[in-house]
């Protein structure tokens, strides 16, 4: 009986699945699919355990939507991969593209572990697969306005025929599902391709009309929350771009905006593909001059950030609910990230490594490339004189203070007016609440010079 080997990995769903339709087409009538997945130590181990207990949660979805068909093996793909193409007799071996620095090398090697097996790559966990859209001249793009431009004129597929005819194999071998994780109060989102499904109705139906202002404003729930569902594609950007358009023609600026997001993700993605030094070097080669503060004081800096004790509320419970929910809403991510490397003078590369160790979305093209842009480092032209000021942001875009009330409890009583700099209450912050420790004019400055320097030399 013919035999294909489907290889889950950033695409943990049944909707929408190219690879998965690719896999039953070559499998054919009489066929069967074995749906494997490999936990790879060199990912598992180096993912924080918000991202550990995510995946589990997918896995666990994908092993009920397969009527418990899901083969789990842990190990070296480029190891356990070949073994059970040799177990099961598969024929083929089907996948999804990877484009990020690992995958690719890694299944690179696992196509030359098996030989004359065809190893399949169809679609990717993008709207447009990373390195497919360059300049006219073939260069890849280095600014976000002209690659969207472009994704946009190019346009997407229709999503995959969902297929549930699929003859999964039965009785192959499978390990349990990865431990659980010790989150240690951390509140996730449900995991797995329904809640995904779900999310995304609710937000759809419920609020992306209002996006482009409620995007915003982190004290409401405004934006999609599907960040960790991208990033382990049980939801594809396809989908949500097809539904989008259809609300296109009433509602065309939230659509707009919210498409314009999904392409962020993708020109991330797609600088990452052609730098992918960048994950650890800055973007602009310049900017490797810049001078971060090291030592004893930069640490305590860094742990009062790290903990939510800056005194800035904004910063706080921005950091706060990174522990809350291993998440932070976007707004309040471009803030704590100036403040460690504009008020604080902390390299953007110590920061971009804690987000990943504690957010469940963590994604090395957004986060690296997202803190990139924050430092003046990245893609972004002409950024070195931005430097967020934590009061004014607060007061902006969290007038009413909710945001920093839900996740700063000391300040929950602090009037409207004092909310944002509670160091001007008369008789100072309240107990429990530190007073900034550091003056954010001062700061701005000394950053400003050391960009300037850079800028100079
Ligand atoms: C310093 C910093 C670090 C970040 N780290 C990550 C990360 O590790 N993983 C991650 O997925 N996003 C990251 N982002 C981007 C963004 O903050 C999150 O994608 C967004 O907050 C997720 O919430 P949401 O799903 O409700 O977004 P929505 O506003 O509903 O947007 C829909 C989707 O578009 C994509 N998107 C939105 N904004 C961006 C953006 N600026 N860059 C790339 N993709 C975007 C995401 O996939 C998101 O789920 C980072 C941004 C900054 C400034």
């Amino acid at each position: 009986m013919p035999t294909a080997l489907l290889w889950f990995r950033r695409d943990l769903r049944l909707s929408d699945h190219p690879a998965l339709v690719a896999a039953v087409e070559a499998a054919g009538r009489d066929g069967t699919v074995v749906p494997v997945f490999v936990v790879d130590p060199r990912l598992w181990e180096t993912s924080g355990r918000p991202r550990r207990e995510f995946l589990r949660g997918c896995l666990a979805d994908l092993r009920e939507q397969t009527g418990g068909a899901q083969v789990i093996r842990s190990g070296d793909p480029v190891r356990v991969l070949p073994d059970l193409v040799r177990e099961t007799g598969a024929e083929s071996v089907h996948l999804s593209a990877d484009a990020g620095v690992y995958g690719r090398a890694r299944d690179a090697a696992v196509e030359r572990a098996l030989g004359d097996v065809p190893f399949v790559r169809t679609g990717s966990p993008y709207g447009v697969t990373p390195g497919r859209l360059t300049k006219d001249d073939g260069t890849p793009y280095r600014v976000y306005s002209p690659f969207a431009r472009a994704w946009r004129a190019r346009g997407l597929h229709g999503p995959a025929p969902r297929r549930d005819d699929v003859a999964w194999a039965p009785d192959v071998r499978s390990e349990d599902l990865p431990p659980a994780q010790d989150l240690d109060g951390t509140v996730l989102p449900p995991a797995g391709e329904r809640a995904g499904l779900d999310a995304w109705a609710l937000f759809r139906d419920q609020r992306l009309l209002g996006y482009a202002t409620s995007r915003n404003t982190p004290g409401t729930d405004g934006t999609s929350r599907l960040s960790a569902h991208l990033k382990y594609g049980t939801v594809h950007p396809r989908t949500l771009f097809a539904e989008a358009q259809q609300l296109a023609e009433d509602h065309a600026e939230a659509v707009d905006k919210f498409v314009g997001e999904l392409v962020w993700r993708d020109f991330y993605a797609d600088v990452l593909w052609h730098r992918p030094e960048t994950a650890r070097e800055p973007f602009n080669e310049q900017m490797k001059a810049m001078q971060y503060d090291t030592g004893p004081a930069a640490d305590e800096h860094f742990a009062a950030w790290a903990e939510g004790r800056t005194g800035y509320p904004i910063v706080d419970a921005g950091m706060r609910q990174l522990h809350g929910e291993a998440y932070v809403h976007n707004r309040v991510r471009m803030i704590v990230a100036s403040f460690l490397c504009k008020d604080l003078h902390v390299d953007w590369r110590r920061g971009a490594r804690y987000f990943f160790d504690h957010l469940v979305d963590g994604d090395l093209a957004s986060n690296n490339h997202g803190w990139q842009w924050v430092a003046g480092t990245g893609t972004d032209p002409s950024p070195y004189y931005r430097v967020f000021n934590p009061t004014r942001q607060g007061q902006q875009f969290d007038p009413d203070g909710a945001y920093v009330r839900r996740w700063v409890p000391e300040l929950r009583d602090v009037p409207d007016r004092y909310v944002h700099e509670p160091w001007t209450m008369p008789g100072g912050p309240p107990e429990g609440y530190p007073a900034p420790i550091v003056d954010h004019a001062e700061e701005r400055q000394v950053a400003l010079a050391r960009y300037q320097a850079v800028r100079d030399a």
